[in-house]
Formats: structure tokens, C-alpha cells, sequence
């Protein structure tokens, strides 16, 4: 990979971690006992508000933003700050009051008090566009018992490790065609050997994997031609996620003269568009399937139209969610994984000979091969520790009064920021922590060379919750199965090796 595209990556994911800023997860559990408990453990007596954390003041935090450079940077700023204030503080900035937290401690704390339906964060102009276009308000919106039924139909084909291994033949044929797009392109290339823009071809392996689940279709994203409709999504994920940023932070009446909730309409406009046109595309199919008296064997949307606990403007909405988070979330991982071995030689090594070993002669890895590749796992875990797509989670907390080391958080709703970016960068958790070192999720003994000798913690000792790229509990994200299997199938098929001449990673 070439360090312009590992540069380019580095801009996208920083747009992504000011997109998470906001959401967070719900508690497993939710009780005022704990609180109380916690209330009386104090040995000075004293219970804490908000009001006596240390933060920034609203003028600071512009200033950090506007001339520090962490505009794009949300997630180094989780870490400048919590070297400032320690791992718990409390920032104000346009419409948000956040308590940030930074330890992997305090998170849990917050997860086990989230309450039965956790929020992420409130979204009042996605609702407005909802609402504006007549839609169903969908995951990201919905709340309470609406958004666990929507979930819980959601859950079904996709968190459930049986049923998402039946995307694996369709995947290993969206694998297929990324490998003959990348032997296309370095055919292409001067050298015969790079890849100009791997990254834009992983977003569209992204695309193309996540449809080929969703809407039972193939589009055919890693043609030469790409198709329009593709195009138009991808330019519409970036406009959203950059306009919403921008509305959410903007008095209404700055939309009389300022054209963000216009080009934020028109940018959602776009993906429901596109994804309501591959809904009605393949309903067409299966409505032909009938009348011609065929068998109707579908993935994931026939399973969706065939549920009658979810509406069908509630599907259109789903789908359209699912789709956006489906898309640069898996590719962004997948380009940094790649960029990792490109510049470590023994860790591609490894990794090529662990799935020359489990799949010998070329063998397409089946999902029982992938169990036995821990170091093709690790490789995964360790870029998303690095760079989390998802950099920053919430919690919205309305419910209860919360305690949080001695920090009593009631009388009004909290919005937390859980900083698990600065945590999984963090030192006490993770030795040298900006080094990409997969042999850290590998338990002792699994080492495969037994060349590595330098002693880190194995897996076991990270504190659960100092690893949350996915969330964490019932609001976890509903794609983690369905991305790593895409992730696996085609990082296992990347490194392989062919007619006994390595296939370079030097992408
Ligand atoms: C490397 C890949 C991915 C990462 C790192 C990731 C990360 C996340 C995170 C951190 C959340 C918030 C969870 C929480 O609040 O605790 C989330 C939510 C979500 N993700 Fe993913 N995701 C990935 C792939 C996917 C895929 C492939 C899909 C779709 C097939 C998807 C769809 C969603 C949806 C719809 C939600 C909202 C769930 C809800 O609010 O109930 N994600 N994701």
C-alpha cells in the first residue's frame, strides 16, 4: 500500500470518529442498589456531582478544535484531554454536556447501569428528517420497546453465528471478484505490481459484501464499471456523516442562510433512494418467483418481508442503516490490517503460512478453517484496537440516577462519551500501544514460530472492557458477525499463496 492511500485512510477515519462521537450503549443491568452501594463506599463521606468534574470550558474546547487541529482528530483529543483531567471529565460544547470517560473501569460502570433499553445518543435531526419524509424512525432513532422489537427481528440472521455462516458461499464470491479486481489492477500498473487506491477498492468489496447479504443481489461494485447507484451511496455516506456533524452543531436559523440541512436532507435523500430502489428490485424478483410457482430461497431480505413483527417502512429504514454502517466500517479495518502486514514481513509471513497450513493447495477457508486461524483473527482484533472505526461510543442515560466513582450523575439526562479509543491506546492495558503487535491476542503457547519471545499480557488479562471496537451488550453493534466474517474470508484469500509465488501484500 502506498503511504498516499494509508494517508487518505487516516482523513476518512478521523470523519468517522467525529460521526461516533455521540452514540453509546445500553446497561445490562441498571439499579439503584449499585448506586447506593457505591454512595456509602465513600470513605470521605462526601458525594461528588457533576458539577465538581474538571473539563474545558466551551471557548478551550473551540480553540483545541479550530487551531489544534483535532477537528478531524476527535479521538487524539480523547487522549489530550484525559491526560489534562485524568479519566473522567465533563465537556460543554454547542448542544452537547458530556461526561467523557477514559478507562476501561469506568466504562463498565456505565454498560452495567445503561438500563433494558440503552441510547446511544439523541439524534433530533435524523428524527426531523424521518419525520420530514414520512419514514419509519429505524435503530438509530427509535428508542424503548420499539427499537428492542426492530433489534430483535434485526438479531435474528445476523448476530447469530449459524445463520451468518449461510453469507459464506455468496461472500467467498464477492472474495472472488476482489481478487481478480486486484490482479486486474496491478496487470494494469507500470510496475505490474501496485494497487493506486486499494482503499477504494475495499470500500466497494464492502459494498458489494454487504449487498450481496442484504438485498440477495449481486451489483457487481468491482466491475470496471461501477455502477452509478454505488457511487451515488458512497458520495452520500460522506455528505451525511460531514452534514449531520455540522447540523447538530447549528442553530436552527442558521439554515435560513447556510445550506448544511439541504445538503444533509438531500444527502439522506440519496441513500434512501438507493437503498428503497434495491428493496423494490428484489421484491419484484421474489414477487416473479411466485407468480411462476418457484421456490423462494432468500438471505436476509426475503427473511425481513416475511417477518411479520416489522413494517415495511421499517425494513426500508433498517435496511438503509444497515447498509451505511456495513460499508466503511469492514473496508476501513481491512485497509489498515493490510497496510500493517504490507510494512511488517514476519507478521505476513506468519499469517500466510497459518492459512497455507489450515488450507492447503489453495482451499477456500470455510468458516470451521477460520476457527483454526488464530493469528488471522489477532491481525483483525489488533487493527481494530489501533483504529477503531467507531472511536468514540455513548450512552444517553435517563432513566436512573447513576454513580460513577463517587460521582453522583442525577436531576437531569447524561449523555456519556465512552473514550474507548484513548483506553485501547492506553499503556496499563496494552504494552507499547501504538506498535501493531497481533501476538497479543494470541494465548500462550498459540505463537506459531515461537520466535516471538518478548512477554505481553496474553488475552485473558485485558480488562473486558478495555477493547470495545464493536460496543458492548444489547446495543452492541448488529453487523460485528457479519464483518468479521467478511473481514476473515477475505484477508485468509489476500495472504494466500498461488502456484507457490507469494501474492505480495505490497498492495
Ligand atoms: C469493522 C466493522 C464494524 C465496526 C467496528 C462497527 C462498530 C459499531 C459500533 C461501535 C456500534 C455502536 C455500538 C454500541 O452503541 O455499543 C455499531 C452499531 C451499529 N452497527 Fe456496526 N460496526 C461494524 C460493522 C457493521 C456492519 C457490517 C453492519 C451492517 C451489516 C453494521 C451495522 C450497525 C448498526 C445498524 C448499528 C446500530 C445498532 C443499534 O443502534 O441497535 N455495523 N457498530
Amino acid at each position: 500500500m502506498r503511504p498516499a492511500a494509508a494517508a487518505a485512510r487516516s482523513v476518512r477515519l478521523s470523519a468517522l470518529g467525529v460521526r461516533v462521537l455521540a452514540p453509546v450503549r445500553p446497561g445490562l443491568c441498571c439499579s439503584r442498589s449499585v448506586s447506593a452501594q457505591a454512595a456509602t463506599s465513600d470513605t470521605t463521606g462526601k458525594m461528588k456531582t457533576i458539577d465538581d468534574l474538571p473539563g474545558p470550558s466551551f471557548a478551550k474546547s473551540l480553540y483545541w478544535i479550530l487551531f489544534k487541529g483535532f477537528a478531524q482528530k476527535g479521538h487524539l483529543m480523547q487522549d489530550f484531554q484525559k491526560n489534562l483531567y485524568g479519566p473522567i471529565w465533563r465537556s460543554r460544547f454547542g448542544p452537547y454536556d458530556l461526561v467523557n470517560v477514559a478507562s476501561a473501569e469506568l466504562i463498565s460502570q456505565v454498560i452495567k447501569q445503561e438500563g433494558q433499553y440503552p441510547v446511544r445518543v439523541l439524534l433530533p435531526h435524523w428524527k426531523e428528517y424521518r419525520e420530514l419524509r414520512g419514514q419509519a424512525y429505524g435503530l438509530h432513532v427509535e428508542t424503548g420497546p420499539n427499537w428492542y422489537r426492530i433489534r430483535s427481528v434485526l438479531n435474528q440472521k445476523m448476530l447469530k453465528p449459524r445463520e451468518v455462516r449461510a453469507y459464506a458461499p455468496v461472500i467467498h464470491q464477492v472474495v472472488d471478484d476482489l481478487l481478480q479486481r486486484i490482479q486486474f489492477l496491478r496487470d494494469r500498473s507500470p510496475d505490474r505490481t501496485t494497487v493506486p487506491d486499494i482503499a477504494s477498492e475495499l470500500y466497494k468489496f464492502g459494498f458489494e459484501g454487504v449487498s450481496a447479504i442484504l438485498f440477495e443481489t449481486r451489483l457487481g461494485c468491482l466491475q470496471e464499471d461501477v455502477p452509478k447507484d454505488t457511487l451515488r451511496f458512497i458520495r452520500a455516506v460522506n455528505n451525511m456523516f460531514l452534514m449531520s456533524d455540522i447540523v447538530a452543531m447549528s442553530p436552527r436559523w442558521t439554515r435560513l442562510f447556510l445550506p448544511h440541512w439541504k445538503r444533509f436532507v438531500e444527502a439522506w435523500d440519496d441513500l434512501s433512494d438507493v437503498a428503497q430502489g434495491l428493496v423494490e428490485r428484489r421484491m419484484r424478483e421474489l414477487e416473479q418467483r411466485v407468480d411462476s410457482g418457484s421456490s423462494i430461497d432468500g438471505l436476509y431480505l426475503t427473511y425481513l418481508l416475511s417477518n411479520d413483527k416489522i413494517t415495511k417502512a421499517e425494513i426500508y429504514t433498517s435496511i438503509t442503516e444497515l447498509l451505511l454502517g456495513g460499508v466503511d466500517t469492514t473496508s476501513n479495518t481491512l485497509t489498515w490490517a493490510l497496510y500493517h502486514l504490507s510494512r511488517d514481513q514476519r507478521a505476513q509471513d506468519l499469517l500466510s503460512k497459518e492459512v497455507q497450513d489450515v488450507c492447503p493447495n489453495l482451499k477456500q477457508p470455510s468458516m470451521d478453517d477460520i476457527s483454526q486461524m488464530p493469528y488471522l483473527k489477532a491481525v483483525i482484533k489488533e487493527a481494530l484496537r489501533l483504529y477503531p472505526v467507531v472511536p468514540g461510543n455513548a450512552r444517553y442515560v435517563t432513566e436512573n440516577d447513576l454513580i460513577v466513582v463517587k460521582v453522583h450523575m442525577t436531576g437531569f439526562h447524561t449523555l456519556f462519551h465512552l473514550c474507548h479509543y484513548a483506553v485501547s491506546h492506553s499503556a496499563e492495558e496494552f504494552p507499547e500501544p501504538e506498535r501493531f503487535i497481533p501476538e497479543r491476542w494470541l494465548r500462550p503457547g498459540l505463537n506459531t514460530d515461537g520466535a516471538y519471545s518478548r512477554s505481553l499480557p496474553s488475552v485473558q488479562e485485558h480488562h473486558p472492557y478495555s477493547y470495545i471496537p464493536f460496543g458492548v451488550g444489547v446495543r452492541a453493534c448488529v453487523g460485528k458477525r457479519v464483518a468479521e466474517m467478511e473481514m476473515y474470508l477475505a484477508l485468509s484469500r489476500v495472504s494466500h499463496t498461488k502456484n507457490e509465488a507469494k501474492i505480495s501484500l505490497y498492495l
